[in-house]
């Protein structure tokens, strides 16, 4: 294992100038914070939208924006791009005509399809990386933009959601012991770069999953993620006022409370740094003192039984009844079958002698709903056939459930008490975990009733 600290820094840690300086003082703060990786501009008040969604929106002609009901026109996005990047060079005191020209002329790309989304989109992550490094070197510290074009972040051609190819390892570790010993590697996340040399991106929220990979890359002694909050809440504190930033967290544990709705680090970014047991530190730009959450292979369990309780909305559940399905060798497996192939993600299916149901994610039927009811009709001849819209999975989280049952008692009789009707209930495999489905209009109360009841 090196010494080395790779330190993501996200979208709220780099959307203005005040906010770059603080990260310039916090990689300043520690010599082995060697790799840097920063996101594109984030949203600086409220009421802005992300660089990276004015991106999509411009490589989308509008319709990014338009399916939210947000009215903002392609000319609009561009401008707001632009003139943000202007800004922060300002107040930056950088000035860089010619990265601001590039700029424009990127955004005028002449690509099509997946291609130029992708290009487009990862626009922020690459100019705010030359920013940032430039601004680091003006200020005194020896810094050196390093993007995935130059030194091999090879990713595969699925542009919109592009995994990393193995060479790129090898790759990155060339860069820690050239670049990195002699100044600090300052990488866009979010992109890599296929084997013919085009841009293709990972899944929304992605630069967690470069940081990750680098890390990985690089043996890092650690992988910090700075964000805008001191570490992983309990539960989402915009809901639950009273969360507390959770101390110790394992990877598995990360892994499901991301998988069921905590975004504040991305659902995939913990696997490569599992594999080589790199702790993850999520650390608060605003509040570098705090110690923030610290992810790891193994904790004490009885520290804190139920880490957290994780919600996930907009699921909808499609339920079919059938004499004797429950007895039809490879019935579950037709009906998965079908969902796969209209690229529909799924959570859970309990079944029973004669009904089946499977909740997925409710976004993934728009448009293809009608379709779907006419191939599982056709295909599976289901007695009857429903769809329930607008649930939310509440999931608390936490190795202390391991044999435990009493928290599933506790948890549905306050539900019971408070008159909260349940949609679904089901305990993972792992038994560290278990799932209640609610309507959405009550998840708010369904989870503070949660919290408050395992953990507060
Ligand atoms: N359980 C949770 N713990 C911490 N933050 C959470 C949680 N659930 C949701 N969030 C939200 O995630 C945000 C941080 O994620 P994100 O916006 O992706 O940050 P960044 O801009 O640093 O990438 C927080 O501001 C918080 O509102
Ligand atoms: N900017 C990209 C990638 C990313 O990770 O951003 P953030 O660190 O702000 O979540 C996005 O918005 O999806």
């Amino acid at each position: 294992m090196s010494e080395l600290i790779v330190s993501k820094f996200g979208g709220s840690s780099v959307a203005t100038a005040t906010q770059i300086k603080k990260v310039r003082e916090i990689v300043a703060d520690n010599p082995n914070r060697r790799i840097v990786v920063v996101s594109a501009p984030g949203r600086s008040q409220a009421s802005e939208q992300k660089i990276t969604d004015h991106l999509f929106n411009i490589a989308t002609d509008g319709a990014h924006f338009h399916e939210q009901r947000i009215n903002i026109p392609v000319v609009d996005s561009k401008r707001a791009v632009v003139e943000r990047f202007r800004q922060i060079l300002a107040d930056l005191e950088l000035s860089d005509d010619t990265l601001l020209d590039s700029l424009r002329a990127d955004l005028e790309c002449k690509l099509t399809g997946e291609r130029r989304i992708a290009f487009l989109a990862s626009r922020g992550e690459h100019y705010n990386a030359r920013v940032i490094a430039a601004h680091f070197s003006q200020s005194g510290m020896a810094a050196e933009a390093c993007l995935p074009e130059d030194f091999g972040f090879v990713v595969s051609e699925q542009f919109l959601d592009a995994k990393l190819l193995n060479d790129a390892y090898g790759n990155v570790q060339r860069l820690a012991e050239t670049t990195c010993s002699e100044c600090i590697a300052v990488i866009p996340g979010f992109y890599g770069i296929t084997p013919a040399g085009e841009v293709a991106v990972f899944s929304r929220g992605g630069s967690d999953l470069t940081g990750g990979e680098i890390a990985k890359g690089v043996d890092a002694a650690s992988y910090e993620n700075w964000t805008d909050v001191s570490g992983v809440f309990e539960a989402d504190p915009r809901i639950v006022s009273e969360a507390r930033a959770i101390p110790r967290l394992t990877f598995k544990e990360i892994r499901l409370l991301s998988s069921k709705g905590f975004n504040v680090f991305h659902l995939n970014a913990m696997l490569p740094c599992k594999e080589r047991k790199i702790p993850i530190n999520i650390r608060n730009t605003n509040s570098p003192q705090d110690p923030g959450t610290v992810i790891l292979s193994e904790r004490v369990p009885e520290e804190e039984a139920i880490v957290g309780v994780a919600r996930l909305d907009n699921v909808a559940y499609i339920y079919l009844e059938k004499d004797m399905l429950g007895e039809e060798i490879g019935f579950t497996a037709e009906l998965l079958g079908i969902l796969r192939d209209f690229n529909i993600q799924t959570f859970h299916f309990p079944t029973d002698k004669d009904d089946i149901a499977v909740l997925v994610n409710q976004d993934d039927l728009t448009g293809a709903i009608n379709d779907l009811r006419r191939q599982i009709e056709a295909k599976l001849k289901p007695d009857e056939m429903d769809v329930v819209y607008n649930l939310s999975i509440l999931t608390p989280v936490g190795l202390g459930l391991q044999g435990n049952s009493y928290p599933i008692v506790d948890a549905l009789s306050a539900l019971g008490k408070a008159h909260i009707p349940i949609a679904m209930i089901d305990q993972s495999p792992s038994q560290i975990c278990f799932h209640i489905g609610v309507q959405q209009s009550v998840a708010d109360d369904a989870l503070k009733i949660l919290y408050r009841t395992l953990i507060g």
